[in-house]
C-alpha cells in the first residue's frame, strides 16, 4: 500500500474555506428559520390579544425582511455548494482518468476503474445537491427539539420520541435497502458494460448473424438491472413514505398535545402553533435525507471506490529528466506475470542489444512473446530483473518519457478519433509536420495518405474509417516511428500486410537500424524478420535459442523439428 496522500481527502480538504461558509451561511438559514415560529407566536400571543394593527404592520415587514434574507443565504449556499462540487470533480479529474486508463492497461475489465468516472460523477451530483445541504441542517435538529423544551416539557418529550422514531426509520432504511441498492448499481453496471461492448463490435456481431442472441443477452441484463432497481425504489420508497408520513402526523400528534396544554392553561396558543413549526424543521432534514438516500448511497460507496483505486493506482512519481538515451537495451533476467495472475509468463528471460541491432522473437502461441513486448515498453511491470534503456532501467524514465522514447506497434492496432496527421503525431500539440512526414514515409505509407481525399487531414474514426486493416497498420507503424524513438518495438508487423507491405516493413526496419535505432520485432512469418541480425526462440516464457539470426536457424534446422519449428523452417517467406 502506498503512502501518498490520499487525493479524495486532499480534494476535499482544498474546498475546505467554501464549505466552511456553507456552515456559516448554513448556521444564520437555521436562525432564521426561527422566523416563521416566532412570528406565530408574536401573531397569537401579542397582536390578537392587543389588538395592535401597527406591531401586526411592523412584525410582517420584518418578517418578510427576515424571509428575504433567508432566501439570499439559502440561495448562497446553494452556489456554493454547487461550485464546491464543480472544483471537486474539476480537481480530480485527470487524476481520475489516468488511474482509470493505468490500471484499464494492465487490467481490462477491472470493475473499480469502470466505474470510476461514474463515481466521480455521483459525488458530484451528491454534492451539489439539496440533500448535501441538509446534511448542514441536520446538527440543527437537536437545538430546534430543545427549544421545543422550553415551551413545555411535555412538547419536548413528544417531539424527542418523534424525532427518535425518526431516525430510526432512516437508520433500518439505510440498513435494509444497502443491500438491494448496491445489487441493483452493480447489474446496471454491468449491463453497461456489455451495451458497450456490443456497440464496439456491431460490425462483428452483424456479420456473424449474432444480433438476435446478443441483444437476448442484453436485454436479460437489463431486465435484471430494472428488476433489482424497482425491487430497491420499492423499499426506499417505503421508507420515504413512512417518513414523511410520520412527520406530518408527529405535527399533528403535537398540536394536540399543545392543545391540550393550553386547554390546561399551561401554554399560550402562539407556543402551540411555534412548537408545531419549530418540529417540522427540525425533522425536514432527516426526511429529505431519508427520501434522497440512494443519492447519498451512491456518493458514500463511489467515495469508496475512487478512494480504493487512487490509492491502488498512485500517481507517477516526479523523475529527474535523463538525457535522451541511445539503443542500448538490457534485458536483465526478467520473470513476468500477466497483471492480477500470478503465473509466471516470461521466465529469467536475459539477452542484450546494441543501438541499430535488430532482434527478431519468435516462438509458438502463447509462448510469451507479446508479453515480452509489453513489459519492454513498460506496460507491464516486472515480477523480477530489470530491463535497461541506454543504461537506465525503464522505470527510472518519465513514463510519458519513456514513450517518446520507444515507438510500439501492438497487436491489435488501435487508433483514435482525429486526422490521420493528428494520429501519427500521438496528438501532440505543437507537432512539426516534418516529423509526421518523415514518419509516414519511414512507415512508407506517406505516397497512401497522399492518395486520401484530404490527404494528412483526413479523418478516420476509432475504427480507422476509410482505411483497411493492412493500411491501419502502417499508419500505426508511422506512429510508432514518430520522434525517431530509440527502441522500436514491432509486435507482429506483418500480421494484415501483403508481400508489397512486408517488402516496405523490412525497408523500414534497414533504416531504423542505420539510424541507429534498435528494433525488436514479433513475428510469425520469417520474411519479416529478414533484416533482423539477431533472433531469440521463446517457449513456454524461457529462452530456448538466442542469438545471429543465420546461426538460430541453422540450428534450429539441427534439432529434431517441434511442429512450430517445422512450421518456421518451412514457411516460404
Ligand atoms: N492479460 C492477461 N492476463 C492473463 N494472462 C495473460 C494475459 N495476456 C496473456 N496472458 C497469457 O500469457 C501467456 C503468453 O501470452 P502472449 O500473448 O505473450 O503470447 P504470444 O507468444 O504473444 O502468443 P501469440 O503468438 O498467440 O500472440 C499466454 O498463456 C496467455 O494466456
Amino acid at each position: 500500500m502506498s503512502n501518498h496522500p490520499d487525493d479524495l481527502k486532499a480534494a476535499r480538504a482544498e474546498n475546505r474555506g467554501l464549505l466552511t461558509r456553507v456552515g456559516l451561511f448554513s448556521v444564520f438559514v437555521n436562525l432564521l428559520m426561527l422566523t416563521g415560529p416566532l412570528f406565530m407566536l408574536q401573531i397569537y400571543d401579542r397582536v390578537l390579544s392587543s389588538r395592535s394593527e401597527p406591531t401586526l404592520v411592523a412584525l410582517f415587514v420584518l418578517v418578510a425582511f427576515l424571509y428575504l434574507m433567508m432566501a439570499l443565504l439559502d440561495h448562497s449556499r446553494g452556489l456554493l455548494v454547487a461550485r464546491v462540487a464543480a472544483r471537486f470533480q474539476d480537481r480530480l479529474d485527470r487524476r481520475v482518468l489516468g488511474a482509470t486508463m493505468q490500471r484499464l492497461a494492465v487490467r481490462a475489465g477491472d470493475p473499480l476503474a469502470q466505474t470510476a468516472q461514474r463515481d466521480l460523477d455521483g459525488i458530484h451530483r451528491f454534492v451539489g445537491s439539496r440533500v448535501f445541504l441538509a446534511l448542514f441542517d441536520m446538527p440543527w435538529a437537536p437545538i430546534f427539539l430543545a427549544a421545543i423544551f422550553i415551551f413545555h416539557p411535555l412538547l419536548g418529550v413528544v417531539a424527542l420520541t418523534g424525532g427518535a422514531i425518526l431516525v430510526a426509520i432512516a437508520l433500518t432504511n439505510q440498513r435494509l435497502t444497502k443491500d438491494r441498492q448496491q445489487k441493483a448499481m452493480q447489474l446496471s453496471e454491468e449491463a453497461m458494460r456489455l451495451e458497450g461492448q456490443l456497440k464496439n463490435e456491431a460490425e462483428t456481431i452483424q456479420s456473424l448473424g449474432m444480433m438476435e442472441t446478443v441483444m437476448g443477452r442484453w436485454q436479460k441484463a437489463r431486465r435484471a438491472a430494472l428488476e433489482a432497481d424497482v425491487g430497491a425504489k420499492d423499499r426506499a420508497d417505503g421508507f420515504s413514505t413512512t417518513s414523511r408520513t410520520f412527520r406530518l402526523f408527529l405535527q399533528s400528534a403535537i398540536l394536540a398535545a399543545g392543545a391540550w396544554l393550553v386547554l390546561q392553561n399551561a401554554l399560550t396558543p402562539g407556543a402551540m402553533i411555534a412548537a408545531s413549526i419549530l418540529l417540522g424543521r427540525a425533522l425536514a432534514p432527516v426526511d429529505a435525507t431519508i427520501g434522497q438516500w440512494a443519492s447519498v448511497q451512491r456518493a458514500q460507496e463511489g467515495w469508496q471506490r475512487l478512494s480504493q483505486l487512487l490509492r491502488e493506482v498512485p500517481p507517477a512519481p516526479q523523475r529527474t529528466p535523463l538525457p535522451r538515451p541511445d539503443g542500448r537495451l538490457d534485458v536483465q533476467s526478467i520473470t513476468v506475470t500477466p497483471p492480477g495472475d500470478t503465473r509466471y509468463v516470461l521466465r529469467m528471460l536475459a539477452f542484450a542489444l546494441e543501438p541499430g541491432q535488430a532482434l527478431g522473437v519468435i516462438g509458438p502461441s502463447g509462448s510469451g512473446k507479446s508479453t515480452l513486448a509489453r513489459a519492454l515498453v513498460g506496460s507491464w511491470r516486472l515480477a523480477g530483473g530489470r530491463i535497461r534503456l541506454g543504461g537506465a532501467p525503464l522505470d527510472q524514465y518519465d513514463p510519458d518519457m519513456l514513450g517518446r522514447l520507444i515507438g510500439y506497434l501492438p497487436q491489435r492496432v488501435a487508433l483514435f478519433e482525429g486526422t490521420i496527421a493528428e494520429n501519427i503525431c500521438r496528438f501532440d500539440h505543437d507537432p512539426d509536420p516534418n516529423d509526421i512526414i518523415n514518419a509516414a514515409r519511414d512507415a512508407g505509407v506517406h505516397e497512401l495518405i497522399l492518395s486520401l481525399p484530404e490527404g494528412y487531414d483526413t479523418r478516420i474514426d476509432a475504427r480507422g474509417g476509410r482505411l483497411s486493416g493492412g493500411q491501419a497498420q502502417r499508419v500505426g507503424l508511422a506512429r510508432a516511428l514518430y520522434g525517431a524513438p530509440a527502441l522500436l518495438v514491432l509486435d507482429e508487423p506483418d500480421a494484415h500486410i501483403d508481400r508489397e507491405g512486408v517488402a516496405a516493413l523490412d525497408l523500414t526496419i534497414q533504416n531504423c537500424r542505420e539510424r541507429g535505432t534498435t528494433v525488436v520485432v514479433i513475428a510469425h512469418r520469417p520474411a519479416a524478420l529478414q533484416s533482423c541480425d539477431l533472433l531469440l526462440v521463446l517457449e513456454n516464457g524461457t529462452r530456448v535459442a538466442f542469438g545471429p539470426h543465420a546461426e538460430v536457424m541453422a540450428n534450429m534446422g539441427k534439432k529434431k523439428p517441434s511442429k512450430f519449428q517445422g512450421r518456421i523452417m518451412g514457411a516460404a517467406p
